[in-house]
């Protein structure tokens, strides 16, 4: 692959779960060139990205902290694609990874989740006025668009449904961003859930979970030995219709963090979600 054709990646939290098998399917790809590795993480600083995500051969590329600088120089890269910057860091960095990538030009493809709605907003505007593509994946795995297309069916059918998440307890946010699409995606179609028919009270508050819009809720849980896991419920007379999505390992979610990279440069505006790429 000549430079020309070739897009620059950097890879931001790169030393932590994702960012480490991100590191390993760029480096995987013959049409990307991974030229940054940044983390915060003190003890990383200095280390080959490539030898920390378990490759065998150092990719030359140290892990440092200087986003900024690193942008900067992708920027300034003229014998090749626009840069893409990936992020997988945490919901309190995010909002800023991504400005700083818009504008210096960098292509951001988020998969750290925990945005607000008015944060993603003001970004989706911020990409507009600079013309530069940006995709906001709440869920990278093939299995998780199939679940949705099929929660969204049978939502049809069926005026009561809950969701329960299930996540490994290093998570930071929640519910998670899967679970907030998810019923989103419900909630657009134009109905209202789970009509009450008693009066309910929380004998301990959270108990029912978290509401959101047109009435659908959300259950939490968070435990050592889970990766990422989602069931949605759907009840109705005598009947109950379970969807479930397991993930075993994060490679799951690489396929469509490649393709994410790919496809950004097309794109002049904000996009949300992996169904709208596919
Ligand atoms: N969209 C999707 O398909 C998926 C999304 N995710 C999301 O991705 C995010 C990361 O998940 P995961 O990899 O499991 O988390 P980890 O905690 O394992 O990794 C995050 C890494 O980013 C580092 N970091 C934190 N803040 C910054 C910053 N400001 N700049 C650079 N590096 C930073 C962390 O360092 P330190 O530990 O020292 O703070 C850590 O090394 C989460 O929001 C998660 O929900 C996860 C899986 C799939
Ligand atoms: O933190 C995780 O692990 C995951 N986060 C994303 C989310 O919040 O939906 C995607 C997936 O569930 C894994």
């Amino acid at each position: 692959m000549s430079n020309q054709t070739s897009i620059p990646v950097i890879v931001n939290g790169a030393a932590g779960k994702m960012g480490r098998e991100v590191i390993k399917a760029v480096a995987a790809a013959s049409d990307l060139t991974l030229m940054g590795a940044i983390d915060t993480t003190p003890e990383h600083q200095g280390k080959d990205a490539g030898e920390l995500a378990g490759l065998s051969e150092p990719l030359e590329v140290p892990i440092t902290n200087q986003l900024e600088p690193m942008l900067a120089y992708v920027a300034g890269e003229r014998q090749m694609q626009p840069g893409v910057l990936v992020d997988f860091t945490h919901p309190d960095a995010v909002y800023n990874n991504i400005r700083s990538a818009i504008a210096y030009g960098i292509r951001p493809v988020v998969g750290t989740t925990g945005l607000s709605p008015a944060q993603l907003e003001e970004l989706a505007d911020f990409a507009e006025k600079a013309s530069t593509g940006c995709l906001v994946i709440p869920n990278f795995s093939i299995g998780m668009v199939l679940l949705q297309e099929a929660a969204l069916r049978a939502s049809q059918y069926f005026d009561h449904v809950e969701i329960i998440e299930l996540h490994h307890n290093q998570k930071a946010d929640a519910p998670s961003g899967t679970a907030i699409q998810t019923a989103q995606l419900l909630a657009e179609m134009g109905k209202t859930f789970n009509t009450a028919i008693v009066e309910e009270t929380e004998k301990i508050p959270g108990a029912r979970g978290s509401l959101a819009d047109e009435g659908i809720r959300i259950h939490s849980i968070r435990l050592p030995g889970l990766i990422a896991h989602q069931e949605v419920i759907f009840g109705a007379a005598g009947q109950i219709y379970t969807l479930r999505h397991d993930t075993s390992d994060r490679a799951c979610y690489m396929p469509g963090v490649i393709l994410a990279i790919r496809k950004v440069n097309q794109l002049k505006s904000l996009v949300y979600g992996l169904e709208k790429i596919l």
